[in-house]
């Protein structure tokens, strides 16, 4: 189902250098020869006109011509600084190869070495020590630009490797970008430094962030206060996506600014919702009910806040279940062991409150050295169907833990989710050969296929957030709603599930492959958009068949437009 190429016009004022080097109209040797001369270029090409296809495959040989992953990935990061529409086309062409370059796991090297290979800057900086000219520095980037998607970190838990100072913006919206077709003109990437506290980039002479220690408290709330309220003056219908914000802030923020503006936290909603239709994916291979399932939850973090948030309100409104009733399914450990009681209301964050475990419950259990119940005691004693990894522990799922797993049930949904790949809990090859090829597997990074008993190759399916928050996220912009909210993300998350291989053979992988990503988010920003209308918090008024086609007409698609030199065009 690709979406129909729509030729786009762009009357430009810009000549010579000032149209090559900006890379959202240039197009290099792909300048038609009438456009040569038009817009005086003739003298600064060499003469053959080359076809975007032509292009492509050069610039495929270059990247080839990279040998690791984080080469390639600089090569890519250097192509979108001058050409957008070939680097999105190149991304499109090679979707699955080309996603594990430009997102996890190469990205996390590319963030925690962002200063050594800094070349070019991109997007919005607002530094806390520079805020008194935040609106003006704002206003520099935005004015005149009709910003659909706002995509903001404060790089405090970049994917699982911490606090990198700046950071993730730009590759997330690279990704609403290439699946689910956001007009990159429409887009802003915005780093927001609040400083770092880590020590190696603090001493590294060339870090680019502002070097100093992380502010935190009323100061950090102020500052991102400003931030939020010039995007809600000036751009009040645009997304505001937080990305890899630290514990502490990800869902306080999300829910200080749910009621002000269209906000939405990828951690916490994006991971619930993929991770809820990994889990229905796999609730439908074993031919049962999310309310039949017991969950262990590894890592409460804002990730793990957000799965079990999404799988327990999935539990109430897709099986009818009471909320306390299904609460109870629920165990979440974190670094010192399950969250129970005893841990003290110092210890458990408000949000965690649904989650707690009754100590009385495991008086009889053995405890660690923090004297706290460990993940193989809870296994052994709940014998989970469901257990979810999101804990930056590598390895955490040992090889005890996997077999007491599958002692208890006859196919354990096991999805070891922390990103980059070297963090996951455990190699989805060994869980699959601890379990005899039972396990039915997700990961939050990429990993080859397993080996079946019977030889066939078992898929390993992506749960990471970037399968469906591109689709949630347009689903909004489309709508132009004026919230995300969790019924429009529900509706999205039964389309994701709906369209899970797995439904039709047990066999196959529990979510849909990356290479169909573009094809399965517009299927989740359609039922977003036409949840939004159904609720009331749209801004347009369409019938099912109007939101297709609204859809189809937004999506940006790279291909060269038709340029026309006009002095008081763009630029
Ligand atoms: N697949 C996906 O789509 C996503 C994956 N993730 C991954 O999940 C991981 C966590 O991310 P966030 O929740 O944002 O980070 P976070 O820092 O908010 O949470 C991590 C939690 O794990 C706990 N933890 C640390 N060591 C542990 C241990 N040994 N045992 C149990 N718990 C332990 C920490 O105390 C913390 O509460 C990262 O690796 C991240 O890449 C996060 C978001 C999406
Ligand atoms: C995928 C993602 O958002 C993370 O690992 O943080
Ligand atoms: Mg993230």
């Amino acid at each position: 189902m690709a979406p129909p190429f729509t030729k786009t016009t762009f009357r430009i004022a810009a000549r010579g250098d000032a149209i090559l080097t900006n890379p959202r109209f240039n197009k290099g040797t792909g300048f038609t020869e009438k456009e040569r001369k038009d817009f005086g270029l003739t003298g600064r090409l060499p003469h053959r006109v080359n076809s975007l296809e032509e292009q492509c495959n050069r610039a495929y040989d270059q990247l080839n011509a990279r040998d690791s992953p984080l080469r390639k990935n600089s090569f890519m990061q250097s192509l979108k600084g001058q050409n957008w529409v070939l680097y999105y086309s190149m991304l499109q062409r090679h979707l699955r190869e080309l996603m594990p370059v430009v997102y996890t796991p190469t990205e996390a090297d590319a963030i925690a070495n962002y200063s050594h290979l800094f070349r070019r800057s991109e997007g919005l900086y607002l530094t806390l020590a520079d805020q008194d000219t935040m609106e003006e520095d704002y206003l520099e980037q935005t004015k005149g630009r009709n910003i659909d998607l706002i995509v903001c970190s404060d790089a405090e838990a970049i994917l699982g490797i911490g606090d990198q100072g700046v950071g993730i913006s730009s590759a997330k919206a690279v990704i609403y970008t290439v699946i689910a077709g956001i007009d990159p003109s429409k887009s802003l990437a915005v780093t927001l430094d609040v400083g770092t506290n880590n020590e190696s980039l603090l001493n590294d002479p060339l870090y680019v962030g502002w070097p100093h220690e992380r502010v935190r408290g009323e100061a950090y709330d102020k500052f991102i206060d400003k931030f939020v309220q010039l995007v809600r003056k000036y751009n009040p219908h645009c997304l505001l996506h937080f990305e890899d914000f630290g514990v502490t802030n990800a869902q306080r923020l999300l829910e200080l600014y749910r009621d002000q503006h269209a906000v939405f936290n990828d951690d916490v909603q994006g991971t619930g919702a993929v991770t809820l239709a990994a889990v229905m994916s796999g609730v439908g291979v074993t031919k049962s009910t999310l309310a039949n399932q017991r969950y262990v939850i590894y890592g409460a973090g804002s990730a793990g806040l957000g799965i079990a948030h999404q799988l327990r309100d999935g539990v109430v409104q897709i099986d009818d279940v009471p909320a306390e009733q299904a609460n109870k399914q629920f165990y979440l450990i974190d670094k010192h062991g399950l969250i129970k009681e005893s841990l003290g209301p110092e210890n458990i964050r408000e949000s965690l409150r649904d989650f707690v475990r009754p100590d009385a419950e495991w008086e009889d259990v053995p405890k660690n050295e923090h004297g706290e119940v460990s993940l193989l005691e809870v296994v052994r004693k709940v014998r989970p169907t469901v257990l979810i990894g999101c804990s930056t522990h590598a390895g955490g799922f040992t090889e005890d833990v996997i077999r007491e797993m599958a002692k208890g049930c006859e196919r354990p949904i096991i999805l070891p989710l922390s990103n980059p790949s070297r963090l996951v809990e455990v190699h989805p090859h060994l869980a699959n050969e601890w379990t005899n090829g039972k396990a039915l597997l997700a990961t939050g990074s990429p990993f080859p296929p397993a080996k079946m008993p019977n030889g066939k190759d078992y898929i390993i399916a992506e749960c990471n957030n970037a399968l469906i928050y591109p689709g949630l996220g347009f689903g909004a912009v489309l709508a132009r709603s004026r919230g995300l909210t969790d019924g429009m993300i529900l509706a999205g998350t039964r389309r994701l599930a709906s369209l899970s291989p797995a439904l039709k053979d047990p066999d196959a992988a529990l979510l849909p492959d990356f290479e169909d990503a573009p094809d399965v988010n517009f299927e989740v920003a359609v039922a977003v958009a036409e949840q939004a209308i159904a609720e009331g918090c749209a801004d347009v008024d369409w019938d099912d068949q109007q939101v297709r086609e609204k859809a189809r007409e937004l999506q940006w698609q790279p291909i060269y437009g038709e340029y026309i030199y006009d002095k008081d065009g763009e630029l």
